[in-house]
């Protein structure tokens, strides 16, 4: 199982990056139009604002879900019983955002959640005939007017050797959510699950835009389009010292939006939180 790197501008970049998610649950795309600038300033920026910001005046809200989330009530994946070793803050345009740091935000939010509508555009267009009929409405509406899609600004940070025997930067986990999109982080360490069990890296060239597949996609498209398990691994002890910021935004569907018999999104959502020990 490789991960296709897909130009975006490709005449075929549609087809095969459908094929690309459906075979692995992840597609890797170059030449796309979020521009690299903007993310190396939130990523230099955010950095900065973890390392030296007032971050503990913008905790976060267990209600809205907004805001700063400390090592100490960062979430354990699914199945694990030690807490992922990051840091990290939620990004809704309805909610608080560092002031200095909102504008930057915005844009990058604006421009990724509208790339991440046109490649759920190409995933409805390649659901083949027998698996499209088990949507309950068109997957474009279902994001119409949503305001669930998070951007989540992550801080992994240098590793002491004290870390909690066990802990990773992120555990092994599918994401909740319909489409994931993530700028290469400014290091390695993401790794997805191959079907034969092995972990193999995800190309991860500073400028690649990685796309994964969520459960609710999953649950939505009867396992159609997979959601993945991918992980963080620790830096090798040469790279101890460096952190790592990275920038995933979650594209989420309207709560009310029927998943399959069994879920819409606010009751899959409430789950999977509960799951995660994010909520109670
Ligand atoms: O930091 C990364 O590269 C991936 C993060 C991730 O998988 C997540 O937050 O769900
Ligand atoms: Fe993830």
């Amino acid at each position: 199982m490789a991960i296709s790197v897909i130009d975006y501008r490709s005449p075929t970049a549609a087809a095969d990056f459908a094929a690309s998610l459906h075979e692995t649950g992840f597609g890797v795309l170059i030449n796309h139009p979020i521009p690299e600038p903007l993310v190396r300033s939130i990523f230099e920026r955010w950095l900065d604002f973890f390392q030296n910001g007032n971050k503990e005046g913008l905790g976060f809200s267990s209600e809205r879900f907004d805001g700063y989330f400390s090592t100490a009530v960062s979430e354990t994946a699914k199945g694990e019983t030690v807490k992922d070793f990051k840091e990290f803050y939620h990004v809704y345009p309805w909610g608080r955002v560092p002031e200095h740091l909102r504008a930057e935000a915005m844009d990058y939010y604006a421009q990724a959640s509208a790339l991440a509508a046109e490649l759920l555009s190409w995933v409805e267009l390649y659901t083949p005939p027998d698996i499209s009929p088990f949507y309950s409405q068109p997957l474009s509406s279902m994001i119409e007017g949503s305001q669930q899609t998070l951007l989540r600004v992550l801080h992994y940070p240098p590793l002491t050797g004290d870390e909690p025997e066990g802990s990773v930067r992120a555990a092994a986990h599918g994401d909740i959510n319909l489409l994931t999109v993530l700028p290469a982080a400014n290091a390695p360490g993401l790794q997805v699950l191959a079907k034969d069990g092995t972990w193999m890296d995800v190309p991860c060239d500073f400028g690649m835009l990685i796309i994964n597949i969520g459960d609710m996609l999953q649950e939505a498209s009867r396992g159609y389009y997979p959601s993945t398990i991918h992980r963080v691994v620790n830096p090798t002890e040469s790279k101890f010292n460096v952190s790592r910021v990275s920038l995933p935004l979650f594209l989420h569907p309207k709560g009310d939006v029927v998943l399959s018999e069994r879920y819409t999104a606010k009751s899959y959502l409430a789950e999977r939180l509960q799951e995660l020990g994010m909520k109670k």
